[in-house]
């Protein structure tokens, strides 16, 4: 009978595992050593589909393109180029058109960047691959490949599908999919059956490049079903949607385009009282409106999350939803599992307990227990361990009592892990399990493993929620016996027999084990006398047990969690740790790892499921970090759902079916790429190829830098609008005295020509040193607050217009200008006219040059981040000088934009421009800095 009710089955590779032993492999993948045939593979073509990454859904472009043109602000945009044409400016009217070309191409072309994805990754695949084929080697396309084809790899290829190797060894670049350009080493010699399957050292992947070496390989999975096409797959389900971000941006644009509108209006009759023509008031008027729409700020912010999309995917974070970027950032709690996250799941074996002995098992590893028991040699204090060959355990062990062998063998009867039966046959299963496997192994009792599947009767599979998992053995003679284990408490309270002085001599081993940070799981039988039933029934099953003994196990922390706890406890971020496993365990482990510096409590799910709301609000809100031990995903909810009506911004990891609402409910919920369900990752904003702590850590980072760059560049745009304004209120003001320092069609150039490309470089600025020392932003607060606005529009706003004002009476005044003479055409000081406005124009540039390196950190020096760090923010720079001399010294640009080349002395009066708005900014931060020092209370 291979069958109980609940789940019967005994867990058997259905679907080619790549990492299935060699000769199963090649059974499942109907392959063979040879490859395929011509034939077999044109038909396996047809079953498979062609070896390509594809998108669903078709195009979108056309879609997004006439959405460019239809937005509001381009609607706002168009009125006004009608309104030109009504007036008779058919010189404004083309050049508003070609702003909302130029503007919606622009916002298209980045929009798309962001839907690029999956093209980005099809690169990496190479048109054509070697095989071999009806006995032979074929050069066949690329897209041709199909699953159970021998693949020939050499040095300077480019892998074409994921690949099992079968003989000789590989130096593999992988970084397309994991972002890490060091070469490993790859051979069909090293086998590994668990941890990443990337990390997997006899398996290539679709998109890799060999950097060395020669093997062959037979393939396991192509297109879509390849390790690049899972990312594909991933990245495609972005979603679109609105972020708080954008909305608020939203929000300011359209503020900003009223408050144009109104000027604008406002401006008319003023303009026309001071003198000017009607077709010139209107020409500005507009000219104002155009110029303070914020039309290129959207797309940024746009460009700048999907960028940040990429980094994150590079980071080994993959992000559903663009806006979940921002909240990455804005994190203030991360809750996460601790098996396989904060640990690398790659379980040992150290110790096994029976009520009358104990052995040591791995003496590299000690956990502080208590000396022997009567009549049970421990390990390390065997004065004589011999270490003969074939003596079981580590060389100084002894020969293992009677019942620590009957433990171990029956802990490893109860699995349905595959053991490794050799260099081609890697192991397959649930890491617990395969320590138990070794474990039997290391203590000579190989024969388990082989006997176990024969003589089974029944499974019930492992039950998070039971925390238990049993089978029923054939023991002969028409017996059978029941095999339970699981977590300590679960397999105790069904065990019958137990004397209280044995409970607690137990319960006390458990409390070492686990509080050493081992794993503990139970052992228990039943057995059943010739002729009786064997279970069928798991309830019924599962009952007086007799308890054989407890094991412990190891899982040893991964390497970089501690350092990236430190990073999130600088950053103001708070680490729960939501398990299944025992509390003194998780505690131990987090302790490790540096969770609960400053003061951990541990929380059983029964202790949580005694807590009122109000209580556990109190928990969460106090100064300790926690451990929820022996949590269930209804726990997970619960504490999700808590932290969040406390405001919180939950990153939540899960990876399990049951997790999913619990991963909904978070703001950020952590799926698991290696080990997780498919179910999980569904429901997850964010999902870690790496299955890494430390990858949640960078990823909020990452989130933090992207936030900041658009608040950079929102800082960037903004700064000009004073300069802009301040020459049209001093000429409304000026009542005819003063010309008009700027031209329409030059506020034009600096909003659309000079400044864009500066405005992007912004969005891709690295780091901010400090970024991970500061506390979390505030849910509530904006990406445009105060402070930004007082530092673009007051303080940077009025040191540029106060230059760019300086700059055009210095123009003016030095060619013999004075208030009320005449300017306009064919007067004397019409050239010095239109070289004083060319020298305003060129200060806004200038100056918009300083704001950009000041705009690059919001709190440091730019020394501590480097001047020439931005490379494209450099490149902005030089594309907006090249601009700024073509409107200056190109005689036809002269008549469009109203300039005049400059002499030196224009010249040598703006050059100093950039470094005095840098340098003001510099001072300002200094000063912010030097308070931010002082301790409070010090004046
Ligand atoms: N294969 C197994 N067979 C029997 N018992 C198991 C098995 N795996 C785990 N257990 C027991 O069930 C408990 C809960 O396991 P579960 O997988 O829910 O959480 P975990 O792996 O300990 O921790 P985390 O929730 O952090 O991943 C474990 O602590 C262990 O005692």
């Amino acid at each position: 009978m291979d069958a109980a009710s609940g789940s019967p089955a005994v867990a058997k590779p259905t679907a080619a595992d790549p990492r299935e032993p060699l000769n199963d492999l090649f059974r499942d993948l109907d392959s063979r050593p040879d490859g395929l045939s011509e034939r077999e593979a044109a038909r396996r073509l047809v079953v498979h589909g062609p070896n390509t990454l594809v998108r669903h859904g078709g195009p979108r472009w056309p879609r997004e393109l006439a959405r460019q043109f239809t937005h509001p602000l381009a609607l706002l945009l168009a009125l006004a180029a009608v309104l030109a044409a009504v007036t008779g400016l058919p010189g404004l009217t083309v050049a508003i058109f070609a702003v909302i070309v130029l503007n919606a191409v622009f916002a298209f072309v980045q929009e798309m960047q962001a839907e690029r994805a999956v093209e980005a990754l099809a690169a990496f695949l190479p048109e054509h691959a070697r095989v071999v084929r009806d006995g032979g080697a074929r050069v066949v396309a690329g897209a041709d490949l199909v699953p159970g084809d021998l693949l020939l790899l050499d040095e300077g290829e480019r892998v074409c599908a994921d690949a099992r190797l079968v003989d000789g060894g590989l130096e593999v670049d992988l970084s397309a999919l994991t972002g890490e350009s060091v070469p490993v080493y790859r051979s069909a010699e090293l086998l590994d059956t668990s941890g990443p399957l990337v990390s997997s050292r006899d398996l290539v992947f679709s998109g890799t490049m060999i950097t060395g070496g020669e093997a062959r390989a037979v393939v396991t999975a192509t297109g879509m079903r390849t390790e690049l096409g899972r990312i594909a797959a991933l990245s495609q389900r972005v979603r679109r949607d609105e972020s708080p971000l954008e909305r608020q941006v939203k929000r300011v644009a359209w503020l900003i385009a009223v408050v144009g509108v109104g000027v604008a209006a406002a401006f008319l009759p003023v303009g026309l009282a001071a003198g000017l023509s009607v077709g010139a008031a209107a020409s500005f008027a507009i000219g104002l409106l155009v110029a303070n729409v914020p039309e290129g700020l959207l797309p940024t912010i746009t460009l700048a999350l999907a960028v940040g999309v990429r980094d994150l995917a590079r980071h080994g974070a993959v992000m559903k939803r663009l806006s979940a970027v921002e909240t990455l950032g804005s994190t203030t709690v991360i809750c996460t599992d601790k098996t396989g996250t904060l640990t690398e799941n790659r379980m040992r074996v150290t110790r096994l307990w029976t009520p009358g002995a104990a052995y040591q098992l791995d003496p590299g590893e000690p956990p502080h227990v208590d000396g022997p028991r009567a009549g049970a040699p421990d390990a390390r204090d065997a004065p004589d361990a011999s270490g003969t060959p074939g003596t079981p355990g580590t060389p100084d062990a002894p020969v293992p009592p009677d019942a620590i062998v009957e433990l171990v063998r029956a802990a490893a009867s109860c699995t349905t892990a595959t053991p490794s039966k050799g260099p081609d046959d890697p192991a397959v299963g649930d890491p617990t399990e395969l320590a138990l496997l070794e474990a039997a192994d290391e203590l000579g009792q190989h024969s388990v493993a082989a006997g176990r599947d024969p003589a089974r009767l029944a499974v019930f599979h492992f039950d998070p929620r039971l925390r238990l998992m049993s089978t029923v053995q054939d023991a002969g003679g028409g017996r059978w016996r029941l095999l339970v284990k699981g977590a300590p408490e679960a397999v105790l309270e069904r065990c019958a027999g137990l004397t209280a002085g044995t409970r607690a001599a137990i319960g006390r081993e458990i409390d070492t084990l686990a509080g050493a940070g081992l794993r503990v799981l139970a052992v228990a039988r039943r057995d059943g006398g010739p002729g009786e039933p064997a279970p069928s029934d798991r309830m019924g099953a599962e009952q007086g047990l007799v308890l054989v003994g407890l094991v412990a196990m190891l899982d040893p922390p991964r390497s970089q969690v501690a350092a990236s706890i430190a990073t999130a406890h600088a950053a103001g971020i708070r680490v729960h740790v939501v398990t299944g496993d025992n509390g003194l365990t998780a505690a131990s482990i987090a302790r490790r790892v540096g969770v609960g510096r400053s003061g951990l409590r541990v929380v059983t799910g029964e202790e949580l499921d005694a807590l009122s709301e109000a209580e556990l609000d109190a928990l969460l809100t106090g100064p300790e970090e926690i451990v929820f031990a022996r949590s269930s995903p209804e726990d997970k909810l619960r504490i999700a759902d808590a932290l969040r009506s406390l405001g919180e911004v939950v990153a939540m990891t899960g990876d399990g079916v049951n997790d999913a609402p619990a991963l909904r409910r978070a703001d950020i919920g952590v799926a698991m790429g290696r080990s997780g369900t498919e179910v999980a990752r569904e429901a997850a904003t964010m999902v870690l190829t790496d299955d890494d702590f430390a990858t949640i850590v960078t990823a909020v980072e990452d989130g933090r830098r992207v936030y900041d760059n658009v608040r950079k560049f929102i800082l960037y745009i903004f700064a000009h609008l004073l300069p802009e304004l301040v020459p049209f209120l001093i000429f409304a003001l000026g009542g005819g005295l003063v010309p008009l320092p700027l031209t329409v069609m030059q506020i034009l150039a600096v909003d659309l020509g000079t400044d864009t490309v500066p405005a992007l470089a912004l969005s891709r600025e690295p780091a901010e040193p400090g970024l991970m020392d500061r506390p979390p932003r505030k849910r509530s607060q904006g990406v445009i607050d105060r402070a930004l606005l007082f530092r673009a529009w007051v303080f940077l706003g009025s040191i540029s217009a106060s230059l760019v004002l300086a700059g055009f009476f210095l123009t003016l005044l030095r060619a013999g200008w004075h208030p009320g003479d005449p300017v306009g055409s064919g007067t004397a000081l019409h050239e010095s006219y239109r070289q004083a406005t060319t020298t305003a124009w060129l200060g806004i540039v200038f100056c918009q040059i300083g704001v950009a390196f000041a705009a690059r950190t919001d709190h440091a020096s730019l020394r501590s981040v480097g001047v020439f760090t931005n490379r494209l923010l450099l490149v902005g720079v030089g594309v907006a000088l090249g601009f700024a001399a073509l409107l200056v010294y190109l005689p036809a640009a002269h008549s469009v934009f109203g300039t005049a080349a400059l002499g030196p002395a224009e010249l040598a009066t703006v050059a100093p421009f950039p470094v005095i708005v840098w340098g003001a900014d510099e001072i300002r931060r200094a000063v912010r800095r030097r308070r931010a020092r002082r301790p409070r209370g010090v004046s």
